[in-house]
């Protein structure tokens, strides 16, 4: 037999990759714990834990479960978290949403009150609170732009009022991060962040979180307000809009099939960016792992590296908490 030639290469890449400790040493990107942030769904009454079905490990809480579940997050380190509200009553006016008295009010409260320096961001659209399960008001069979900015002010100002850190809009309506920010100003909020969902896609995606928060919508689709998922430019044209409008974080929204997105946006604009790891993303990964088809800690912790790869700063995910541990 014989002898193998070597090949007379100069450059072996593969030298970097020869032990972990190498590799260690030259990975660009690492995930942390501080990069996660958790949505929290919180629901009426008390002594509720409720998991949500097509979201297998990801519950409702009732404010008082709910504070504890921030005090495990906070022990895990987990500095933020973004409350999603499921009112006691939609109406057509969305009016229950800047209830002093409603719910992500009262979680805002009750969690401060125990873990102050969990950093609460608050969802700001209207798809819980109105039977149209649409993120904005509707008559006629039309989402509203100017009226339903209106509304989500008011919203604004109730979650500053109960002790909000951030707002996080997440309707895609014209005109609301200016709106907003001037309404915050002048209502004596002007420390108040706002985190933009600023190109956020009508994503088939989002299925199982409306499962969770009872917020599908009741007709049509999102299309007229969300983006279409074959745009890029108009991303960043939304993106631009909501940065002179005052956002101070941006969003792109879902995460692993838009991470062109994110990247752009990070070439682009000089702001933290964040990336929604939506239900979608997480139920697939449930499921097949379910089923034995795929390690989901391992494509968990892929997906997540991927995102702060691309250029995300902040990672919202159902799966920050099993992250977290991971990450200790
Ligand atoms: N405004 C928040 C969402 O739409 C979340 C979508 C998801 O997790 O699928
Ligand atoms: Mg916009």
């Amino acid at each position: 037999m014989s002898q193998l030639d070597l090949l007379n290469i100069v450059h072996r890449p593969r030298r970097l990759r020869k032990s972990a400790a190498i590799r260690n040493l030259v990975q660009e990107k690492s995930l942390t714990v501080n990069d996660l942030v958790y949505p929290l769904f919180v629901c009426p009454g008390t002594n509720v834990v409720e998991e949500v079905a097509s979201m297998p490990g990801s519950f409702r809480y009732s404010i008082d479960k709910a504070v504890k579940e921030c005090q495990e997050l906070w022990d895990l380190g987990i500095q933020c978290i973004d409350l999603f509200g499921i009112p006691e009553q939609k109406t057509e006016d969305g009016s229950e949403s800047y209830n002093e008295k409603g719910i992500i009010q009262e979680a805002l409260r009750a969690i401060k009150a125990k873990v102050p320096d969990l950093c609460i961001m608050t969802d700001v659209a209207l798809d819980p609170f109105t039977p149209f399960g649409h993120d904005g008001l509707v008559r006629d069979g039309i989402i509203l732009n100017d009226e339903t900015v209106e509304v989500l002010c008011k919203m604004a100002i109730s979650h500053a009022n109960a002790g909000a850190d951030f707002v996080s809009p997440s309707d895609m309506m014209d005109g609301r991060i200016g709106a907003i920010r001037e309404s915050l100003d002048d209502a004596g909020f002007s420390d108040i962040g706002i985190l933009s969902y600023a190109a956020k896609y009508a994503s088939s995606f989002y299925g199982p979180f409306r499962d969770a928060l009872h917020s599908a919508p009741q007709f049509g689709d999102k299309t007229t307000y969300q983006m279409n998922p074959g745009n890029t430019d108009e991303a960043m044209k939304e993106i631009e809009l909501d940065i002179m409008e005052g956002a101070d974080i941006v969003m792109v929204k879902p995460g692993l099939a838009y991470l062109d997105i994110v990247w752009r946006t990070k070439e682009r604009f000089d702001v933290p960016v964040a990336i929604y790891h939506v239900s979608g993303e997480y139920s697939m990964v449930k499921a097949a792992a379910d089923r034995g088809w795929i390690d989901e800690k391992r494509v968990m912790m892929e997906s997540l590296l991927c995102m702060k790869r691309a250029g995300g700063d902040l990672i919202f995910t159902y799966y920050a908490k099993e992250a977290a541990k991971l990450l200790r």
